[in-house]
């Protein structure tokens, strides 16, 4: 039986769906009719090989009927829409396995930190103590302390709306974290201090979606001179690069902490505490 991966010469473009040649799965064109020597189906039985079995075993039952509408034919069988449809999502995962293993080889060699042995072991301590400023800990208790120290409203207001901003983090961290339950990188040297249970997971990083919240709302209500406002940019893109150098996180795990931060900032401002709402939040509470 010829190979599938034949092309024919007659029709171009289409969208690549994956095809099978002795095992392997190789890029192939939907709308593209297979030559005369390339057998007339995809998922053609070639032989005994179990691959491509049980490829065939899964075929759509719509094209072993020979019914939907044909995007192309050679001997027999024919190519269907609902074909495209079922096949895409290999593509679909293809992209995503592939993007996750360059995630996984760029953390790796990102990791220059993870122990003091490293190429970068030396600067191990820096990014240590980035960790603690990106910790959840100090966070909290400074907030608690300012807005019990704070002597205006507005003050007041300014630190409870981020206490709970915090708080919201944490829940939602831990949620997902939960939830998606990927491991740390395994070079990570788990040694943090005072950590939940669900931070031996690594999606998403805590201290990132941290950081984009808390610099976001720096940036929106406390900070406003310039040279000041470059340092919390600053300290939010190291917050996050020292999660991959220490090998706590993969990339991935940091960007999406991020974009998730970012967008807990978006929330903490639609849900705002105003002092209005408080009074009577603890008008009700008396
Ligand atoms: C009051 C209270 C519930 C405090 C908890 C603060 C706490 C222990 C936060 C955890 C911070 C942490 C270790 C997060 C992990 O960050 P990743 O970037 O490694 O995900």
């Amino acid at each position: 039986m010829p190979s599938p991966k034949g092309k024919n010469p007659g029709r171009g473009g289409g969208s690549p769906v994956l095809g099978s040649s002795n095992g392997r799965y190789d890029f192939m064109s939907l709308t593209k009719p297979l030559s005369r020597s390339s057998p007339p189906n995809l998922l053609q039985r070639q032989g005994s090989d179990p691959t491509t079995a049980r490829l065939r075993a899964s075929e759509s039952p719509t094209r072993r009927r020979g019914s939907g509408s044909s995007v192309g034919s050679a001997s027999g069988q024919t190519l269907t829409e609902e074909d495209g449809i079922r096949l895409n999502p290999s593509f679909l995962h293809v992209a995503l396995s592939s993007l996750l293993a360059i995630d996984l080889w760029l953390s790796k060699r990102l990791g220059v930190c993870a122990c003091e042995d490293s190429s970068w072991g030396s600067v191990r301590p820096l990014m240590k103590l980035l960790e603690i400023s990106g910790h959840g800990i100090p966070w909290l208790a400074g907030t608690a302390y300012c807005l019990y120290k704070s002597d205006s409203a507005a003050g007041q207001e300014v630190m409870l709306n981020l206490l709970m901003g915090l708080l919201l983090d944490l829940v939602l961290v831990a949620i997902i974290k939960a939830v998606v339950r990927r491991r740390r990188p395994a070079h990570n040297r788990m040694d943090m201090f005072a950590t939940f249970s669900v931070d031996s997971y690594s999606f998403p990083s805590g201290h990132a979606t941290r950081a984009a919240l808390c610099g976001r709302f720096l940036l929106a209500h406390l900070v406003l001179a310039a040279p000041l406002r470059v340092l919390v940019w600053l300290w939010t893109g190291l917050v996050g690069l020292s999660r991959v150098l220490l090998g706590r996180h993969n990339v991935t795990d940091v960007i999406f902490g991020f974009w998730m931060g970012y967008c807990q900032y978006n929330l903490v401002e639609m849900l705002w505490l105003s002092p209005q709402t408080l009074q009577g939040l603890l008008g009700q509470l008396a």
